[in-house]
């Protein structure tokens, strides 16, 4: 019998993490329902939001009334800047080192009702700006700032207000750290960088493309867990970090994130959950601009849906235990995300 990589389960390689991804096709051969719901009840926006423009937050500060992006240090942070170290540990088996670190919180818009796909490009444009102000600004201090938007109550987020999170730290996370030696590796075996390579390849097989406009590619990577998961990618100018993007690139990023955006909104009618964020070179006083050719700056997107708006991925048992596995290629969820209109979110039809 001949192998289809739609029919027969196999395993898929991701290069960037060093690990391996079950997919088991077979297990949706059944006709997929197509379930669309009615587009879940959604809260009217709260209007003492902590978050909004000109509210009181939970530690007495009072919000400005801001008309664009804010920025605030989180008022229960994970990380604090000035603590002890532990002591030097001795012990293999017993590791502690010091985490010094500051947590941001930064608001998209002042309007707690919308979302990154009801704001318009010019508004998504001023949230990629302040990504760069704060990566520029804390890069400076920490190794490692990690942006991440928890988006939807699923994903634990406890505030629909449209915003992110900024946590800097002064050591390098697990994921930035693997992919830092695995891109590493491969551009002193290769010399060019993982991503680079790999998105050539990606725009020639067109297996996984979603959208693309002139500087950037949003696919969903061979290698992709969650079932609608999903990568940005830039074309030209290999950018390292946040901070390398051109004016033209941070204007086509804000053009292709309001139309992903708009797919993902428009595959269940919802306001679709995820966490996303943004892995580039690391920071820190030892790095400058271009110090980190093996890198290439690239948004990630991880949202948990699977079949509509209230039936999502659950990354239990088998996952947590052997290795994430999924039935929907990420070629199928490429397929559903190319079908969905991103120009006119459902919510603005018949409007
Ligand atoms: O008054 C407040 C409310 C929420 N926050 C912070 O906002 C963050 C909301 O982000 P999430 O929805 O991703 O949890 C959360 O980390 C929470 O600590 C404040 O700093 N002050």
């Amino acid at each position: 019998m001949e192998f289809r990589s739609n029919e027969h389960q196999h395993i898929r390689y991701n290069p960037l993490t060093d690990e391996w991804i079950l997919v088991s096709p077979h297990r949706c051969l059944r006709p997929w329902s197509g379930q669309t719901e009615e587009p879940p009840e959604e809260a009217p926006p709260d209007p003492t939001n902590p978050l909004r423009a000109g509210a009181t937050r939970a530690n007495g500060q009072k919000n400005p009334m801001y008309t664009s992006t804010y920025v605030f240090p989180n008022d229960f942070p994970a990380l604090l800047e000035r603590v002890p170290a532990p002591p030097a540990s001795t012990n293999p088996l017993f590791q502690a080192k010091e985490a010094k670190g500051t947590c941001r919180v930064m608001c998209f818009h002042p309007d707690t009702s919308v979302t990154l796909a009801l704001m318009t490009t010019q508004e998504i444009r001023a949230v990629i700006d302040e990504w760069a102000n704060q990566l520029q600004e804390l890069g400076r201090r920490y190794t490692w700032v990690q942006i991440f938007e928890n988006k939807g109550a699923i994903m634990g987020c406890s505030n629909p207000h449209p915003h992110c999170q900024i946590w800097a730290s002064s050591f390098l996370p697990n994921v930035p750290r693997i992919k830092d030696r695995m891109q590493k590796e491969y551009y002193t075996e290769h010399g060019k960088s993982l991503l680079v390579n790999y998105l050539e390849q990606e725009l020639q097989k067109k297996e996984r493309i979603v959208l693309e406009n002139d500087d950037w590619v949003a696919l969903v990577p061979y290698w992709a867990m969650w079932p609608y998961e999903s990568m940005l990618l830039p074309k030209h100018g290999r950018p390292q970090r946040l901070t390398d993007l051109t004016e033209e690139q941070r204007t086509a990023l804000a053009n292709i994130m309001k139309q992903l955006n708009t797919a993902y909104d428009n595959l269940f009618n919802c306001s679709f959950p995820y966490s996303m964020g943004w892995h580039g070179a690391p920071t820190g006083p030892g790095h400058k601009p271009g110090d980190s050719p093996h890198w290439l700056l690239h948004g990630l997107y991880f949202p948990p849906l699977l079949r509509s708006a209230s039936v999502k991925k659950f990354m239990v048992g088998y996952e947590m235990l052997a290795q994430s596995q999924r039935d929907l290629t990420p070629e199928q969820a490429a397929e559903k995300l190319r079908q969905c209109d991103h120009t006119v979110h459902y919510k603005l039809r018949n409007q």
